[in-house]
């Protein structure tokens, strides 16, 4: 039977898509293609791409049911849910995009899940990625981020995901809905073929732009505050190796088809780094220079977030192995370099 990964053209679906593939699992994409690269899918990974929307029931109960040519083994026997839009500063201006796309199109698709089980008599589990961003701006002492801090996320972006994970303990209690929430951390770095990568249009996240800088792509690089109460004031991250994380969905899925469930992961290494130390870092792995421009705070960003995955190593046995911060910036350079030289 086949297995659904919804947002598969994008970045971390897609290397998902790849470790599935090598785990011997049937893969079936559906994405609409707003963010996601129809190469990416066809070419690179060749897999069954569908182009649609996830909020399209018909579609679902077609491919739940097993009746679409593309299906590649039968109808569907779990989801990986990649799909959304993750913008945060948009998700800000624009917060009925985020709900209706994140939110109620997640909600069409549980839904169709819940009528299929009870038609066929099986659940169907779901894969969910949610975000370290629904725990808001944790205190100090919560850092490391375990999976029982509070959640209070502080942007639509962040409350539309952590909707979606009450909805999944509501599923979950009332119709046995079987579901992993993976709350990831920051994702980074590329495969190291080389030919699997970040490719965001806008791009925000940290590392591609500095790699952009370096490479001359950019102008420079703006650093967003410098007087948080860090070392050298400016915020920490957990970068999180995308091929761990991919890893970690192929250990979760198969733990779901074994045991049901409902189960909640943070998914980083345990350690930070400051925006100054990935700057270093990247400076002292290409050997380029690049111009930093001091920039005042981005609003909703806290000063440190740092998981503690130690559920998820302990359970599914998962252990990040390319996520040493000098490891993700040479995959991610070395992406950077194939794709645009
Ligand atoms: N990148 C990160 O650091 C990070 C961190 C935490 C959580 N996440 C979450 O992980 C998931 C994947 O993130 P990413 O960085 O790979 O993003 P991405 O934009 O590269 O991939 C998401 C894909 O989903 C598709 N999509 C969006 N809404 C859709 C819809 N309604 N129907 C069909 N397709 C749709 C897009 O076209 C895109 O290809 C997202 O849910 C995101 O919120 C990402
Ligand atoms: O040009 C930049 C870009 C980023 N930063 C800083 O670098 C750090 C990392 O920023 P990113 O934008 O790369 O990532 P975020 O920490 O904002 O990631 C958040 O948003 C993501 C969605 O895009 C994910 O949901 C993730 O889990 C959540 O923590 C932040 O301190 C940010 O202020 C800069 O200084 N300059």
């Amino acid at each position: 039977m086949t297995i659904l990964v919804t947002g598969g053209a994008g970045y971390i679906g897609s290397h998902t898509v790849r470790a599935l593939q090598q785990a011997g699992q049937p893969v079936l994409v559906l994405d609409n293609l707003v963010y996601g690269h129809r190469a990416i899918a066809e070419q690179v990974l060749q897999v069954p791409l569908l182009v649609g929307q996830l909020g399209d029931r018909p579609l679902l109960d077609a491919l739940l049911q097993g009746d679409h040519p593309l299906l590649p083994a039968g109808p569907v026997r779990a989801v990986l849910h990649f799909a959304a839009y993750a913008y945060v500063g948009e998700s800000v201006t624009d917060p009925a995009r985020y709900y209706r796309n994140n939110l109620g199109d997640t909600l069409v698709l549980l839904e169709a899940l819940h009528a299929e089980a009870q038609r066929c008599g099986r659940p169907i589990p779901l894969v969910f990625s949610s975000t370290c961003a629904t725990y808001g701006i944790p205190a100090p002492d919560q850092i490391p981020i375990s999976e029982r801090c509070p959640q209070a996320p502080i942007n639509p972006y962040g409350r539309s995901k952590w909707m979606v994970e009450q909805l999944l303990a509501d599923f979950g209690a009332a119709y046995g809905q079987p579901s992993v929430i993976f709350r990831y951390f920051n994702a980074a770095g590329a495969d190291p073929a080389a030919d699997l990568g970040e490719d965001h249009d806008p791009e925000t996240h940290l590392i591609p732009l500095v790699l952009e800088a370096l490479a001359g792509r950019r102008e420079a690089i703006q650093v967003f505050g410098r007087d948080y109460p860090t070392p050298d004031g400016t915020c920490i991250r957990d970068y999180i190796h995308v091929g761990d994380l991919a890893a970690a969905h192929v250990l979760g899925l198969e733990r779901l088809l074994e045991r049901g469930g409902q189960h909640i992961y943070n998914l980083g290494t345990g350690s930070g780094y400051s925006v100054q130390q990935v700057i270093d870092a990247a400076r002292a792995h290409t050997g380029r220079e690049l111009r930093v421009i001091e920039a005042p705070r981005r609003p909703g960003d806290p000063a440190e977030l740092v998981a503690d995955a130690a559920k998820a190593m302990a359970e599914l046995g998962w252990k990040p192995q390319r996520s040493e911060l000098a490891t993700v910036l040479a995959d991610a350079w070395g992406w950077h370099q194939r794709r645009w030289g």
